[in-house]
């Protein structure tokens, strides 16, 4: 019997999230038509014998119930639970504090996914691979680009076996361009090893050291994991990527319409005479509509009840629930929040992302990147909004350029 962990933060975590985390958790925001960790269920529930998946975290109770009811409903072989920390325990605190609730049932492993990513999820892989070799943990590994390589835990393997010889957390100097993606596995022989860390964390005393009541698994775990020679990784060529700031939401959308390609295309829109020109990978809602007339894709989610009106043009970007559109306007690589008008002929844009940018300003100058409309934003007719990230409620009635508008 297998459980999974989903570690999904608090509402202090999701400040890069912003605005959009104003008005849900980041981990249920809808990317590719679902709330983010609804991907990470979809994947565990295509793991035999997997029985309980538990969701730590440090939001009120409430938060997620809504988000479980439906997903048991969903997955019906899975018991899916909320677990809540007092207060931020960090990435191995929670699985510490509630380890009796995890080892329950006597679970042979446990796979505990960080919530904000976007990934293919070779779970099955990873599995296989962890019960060839000798390890407590198998990381998900993945290689990016040497520039950003150190915004990550950073890996170096021996290349004969994969085990890890050395793991550092974000490095301020480059060591590897292997990285952890933050989804691991782990034999339940790990709990002694928390054990271990957590009372040398107690016993240090080193009063130039800050010192919290925060476990983590990437500092307190891996790094003497590595030195006994328990930590392993499973290297993925598939696709991966970290959800930090609300423009990422973007490029994840269209990672996960790419994969309904190939594993789902009855999810995706196809062109059907009399219907909307689609262009590449396109998620519609059944309850929004589309005018036939308009022309959407690639990369677009369109969501509950959205109106979108005659000729009108939409391509990378979300829309989300009860958003209308209407007709001749553009809306190119953007975020349009819950409840947002757009009049006519308006044109909303923003620019693609390609690595995930972790500041939004420079300078006091408005970054070019995916433009965000938070909720109950009214764009008026013929008006250009370009690169701008915009509070809810906001009434656009001017151009408005590299903007944060509050
Ligand atoms: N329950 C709980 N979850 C937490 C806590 N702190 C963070 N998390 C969750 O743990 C995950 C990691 O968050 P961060 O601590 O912000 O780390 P990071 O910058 O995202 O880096 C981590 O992920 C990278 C891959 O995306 C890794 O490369 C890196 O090594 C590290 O694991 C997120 O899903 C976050 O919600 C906590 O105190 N409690």
């Amino acid at each position: 019997m297998y459980k999974a962990i989903i570690l999904v933060g608090g509402p202090s975590r999701g400040t890069r999230f912003r605005p959009l985390s104003l008005n849900v958790p980041k981990p249920l925001f809808p990317v590719a038509g679902h709330p983010i960790i609804w991907h990470h269920l979809e994947a565990l529930s295509k793991i035999e014998g997997l029985k309980e998946v538990l969701l730590i975290g440090f939001y009120e109770d409430s938060i997620f119930q809504r988000f479980i009811d439906d997903a048991v409903r969903e997955f019906p072989k899975i018991n899916i639970r909320y677990l809540r920390e007092y207060q931020s325990l960090g990435t191995a605190g929670g699985l510490y504090h509630f380890r009796d609730e995890i080892q329950r049932g006597d679970p042979q492993q446990i796979f505990v996914l960080n919530a904000d990513v976007a990934c293919s999820f070779p779970l099955n892989e990873m599995m296989e691979f962890h019960n060839k070799n000798q390890g407590l943990c198998t990381i998900l590994g993945t290689k990016v680009a040497r520039e950003v390589a150190t915004r990550y835990g950073c890996l170096v393997a021996n290349p004969e076996n994969n085990e890890v010889l050395h793991y550092v957390e974000k490095p301020e100097n480059f060591i590897s361009d292997l990285i952890s993606c933050g989804i691991y596995l782990f034999d339940c022989a790990i709990f002694d090893e928390m054990k271990k860390a957590m009372q040398n964390k107690q016993l240090r005393v080193d009063p130039d050291q800050l010192v919290d009541d925060k476990l983590r698994l990437e500092q307190d775990l891996f790094r003497p994991l590595a030195v006994s020679k328990k930590l392993f990784v499973y290297v993925t060529n598939d696709f991966w990527r970290q959800i930090k700031t609300a423009g990422s939401a973007v490029p994840a959308n269209a990672l996960y319409l790419e994969q309904y390609l190939k594993t789902n295309p009855d999810r995706l829109l196809k062109n059907e005479s009399g219907g909307p020109t689609i262009v590449g990978c396109v998620y519609k809602h059944p309850t929004a509509f589309v005018d036939p007339s308009a022309k959407i894709g690639p990369n677009v989610t369109i969501g509950p009840r959205a109106v979108v009106g005659k000729g009108v043009r939409i391509k990378d970007s979300i829309i989300l629930d009860n958003v209308e559109i209407k007709a001749n306007s553009c809306i190119l690589h953007s975020i349009i929040g819950w409840g947002s008008k757009i009049g006519t002929w308006a044109r909303v844009e923003g620019t693609p992302i390609t690595n995930d940018q972790t500041v939004i300003t420079q300078n006091g100058v408005k970054l070019q990147s995916i433009t965000i409309l938070a909720n109950e934003v009214m764009v008026k007719d013929e008006i250009i909004i370009r690169n701008c990230i915009v509070l809810p409620h906001k009434e656009l009635r001017t151009n408005c350029h590299n903007e944060i508008l509050m």
